[in-house]
């Protein structure tokens, strides 16, 4: 069972009866279901984090319409071209016009497809030639074509909850054989060896699987991957044992314990998927958490991310970009925290450099915060943008007159040099038409 293709593969589901979880998505209430139930699908576009069941999905509603008749076809947007696409649209549209024939085009991580290759098959989701179903970890409104997204329903897939995650292990352990070691009840599995068969008998404790369904953090094919690789890594080690001591006899129980889970689990990406979505929703929780001034949510999304593998100096640009943002004027030694803090994470690199960006992300947590200058400069922003016509000219007494020419065309005429006023200056720095606007103040456009 532990050879050949990965366990995750195998424990795939072929029904909806034995899909765990995402109750929101597709329980017994929900209009997906009955749709499904009924073979009427419609486009799909299915989004979630990884291993949270989408291509699970897509293989059950694939298992389903075989059984009606109806084509499935699957592509990765990875490695399909555009011709591979028109390839799949050439053949629906003879199928559906000589037999009657529905076909199914399944595009795993459509988001990988640039906008182009997404037009392609618009036209014939408009028609009906296809029926897609597109899956992807990223956020559909960023990563599909409005177009191609305002013709597909989309579900969202969560992360499986740490009970769905227990029922999937179970479901594995149960089929691989495994006994489930009751840590309440103290006995030594090891010590009773009244096994006869050549194959030891594999025990996991029972902690053991919670912790590997807390760890996969929602990604059943990492758990799965874990647990397989716990079980092999403690088979191989009995192989070994024999190998070395040149015993004939081997230990006929072998134990899965916590740590070994932990060890079948890579743990940066398991927590944290540095490419993707949850990159952005960590920065974001992070830069909304030092906003807030709650400084322990702070250090949580921070050590959220780095523990995950995320770049520090990444973090680190987000730091210096907040500590204008944020903070500005109210405190203006942020910013040179924030830099300084870039530079010593480019120094010292990982792990080292982690207290570099505590330290500065509760110092911002804590400073006070003024967004004036931040909305004083998008107020200017706006005001340029919303310019009609040709923007004003600079006002003839502030240009620099560096020749003669210059200066008989009038450049800097009449331009008050303050320092040799000993009281303020009344003197313009605006364009005329902008004459008495106070971009701290309004918004004049
Ligand atoms: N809801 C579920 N019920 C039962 N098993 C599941 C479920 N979700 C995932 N699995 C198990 O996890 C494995 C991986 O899931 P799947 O390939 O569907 O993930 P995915 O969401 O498509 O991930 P990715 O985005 O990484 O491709 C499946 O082969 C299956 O064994």
């Amino acid at each position: 069972m532990l050879e050949g293709k990965p366990l995750a593969d195998k424990m795939r589901p072929d029904t909806l009866q034995d899909y765990i979880g995402q109750s929101r998505a597709v329980g017994q209430e929900t209009l997906l279901r009955s749709l499904l139930e009924t073979n009427e699908i419609p486009s799909l576009i299915l989004w979630g984090p990884p291993g949270c069941g989408k291509t699970t999905l897509a293989h059950i509603i694939a298992n389903n319409s075989k059984k009606h008749s109806i084509r499935f076809v699957t592509l990765s947007a990875t490695n399909a071209k555009t011709n591979d696409v028109r390839d799949v649209i050439k053949q629906a549209q003879n199928e559906k016009s000589f037999f009657k024939r529905k076909t199914i085009l399944f595009i795993d991580e459509i988001h990988r497809f640039n906008k182009s290759q997404q037009d392609t098959f618009l036209p014939h989701v408009e028609c009906g030639t296809i029926t897609l179903i597109g899956a992807t970890t990223e956020n559909p409104s960023f990563q599909v074509n409005a177009a191609l997204l305002s013709r597909c329903r989309v579900i969202v897939l969560e992360k499986l909850p740490v009970e769905a995650m227990v029922t999937i292990l179970m479901r594995a352990i149960n089929s691989l054989g495994i006994h489930v070691l009751d840590s309440s009840r103290p006995t030594d599995p090891l010590s009773h060896s009244s096994n006869s068969s050549s194959e030891p008998s594999v025990f996991i404790e029972d902690k053991a699987v919670d912790t590997l369904a807390y760890l996969s953090d929602g990604d059943a094919r990492a758990g799965l991957n874990g647990l397989q690789l716990a079980v092999l890594a403690r088979l191989s080690s009995r192989k070994m044992f024999c190998k070395k001591s040149g015993q004939t006899y081997s230990p006929s129980r072998v134990l899965i314990t916590e740590n070994d889970v932990k060890e079948g689990l890579q743990q940066s990406h398991i927590l944290y998927d540095r490419a993707g979505e949850e990159h952005y929703n960590c920065i974001s929780a992070l830069h909304k958490s030092m906003r807030g001034s709650d400084q322990s949510a702070s250090l949580y999304w921070l050590a959220r991310m780095l523990e995950g593998g995320e770049d520090p100096l990444y973090v680190a640009r987000r730091l210096v970009r907040f500590a204008s943002e944020d903070i500005g004027l109210a405190d203006p030694s942020a910013l040179t925290q924030a830099v300084a803090a870039y530079q010593g994470c480019h120094f010292i690199g990982m792990p080292e450099c982690e207290v570099l960006l505590a330290q500065c992300v509760v110092y911002f947590a804590r400073a006070p915060k003024s967004i004036e200058v931040y909305s004083a400069y998008n107020n200017v922003k706006a005001c340029l943008r919303n310019h009609q016509g040709p923007l004003p000219p600079v006002p003839l007494h502030l240009r620099n007159a560096p020749t003669r020419l210059m200066k008989d065309l009038g450049y800097g005429k009449g331009y008050k040099y303050n320092p040799m006023y000993s009281e303020p200056v009344d003197q313009e720095y605006l364009p005329e038409e902008l004459r008495g606007v106070d971009f701290f103040k309004q918004r004049r456009c």
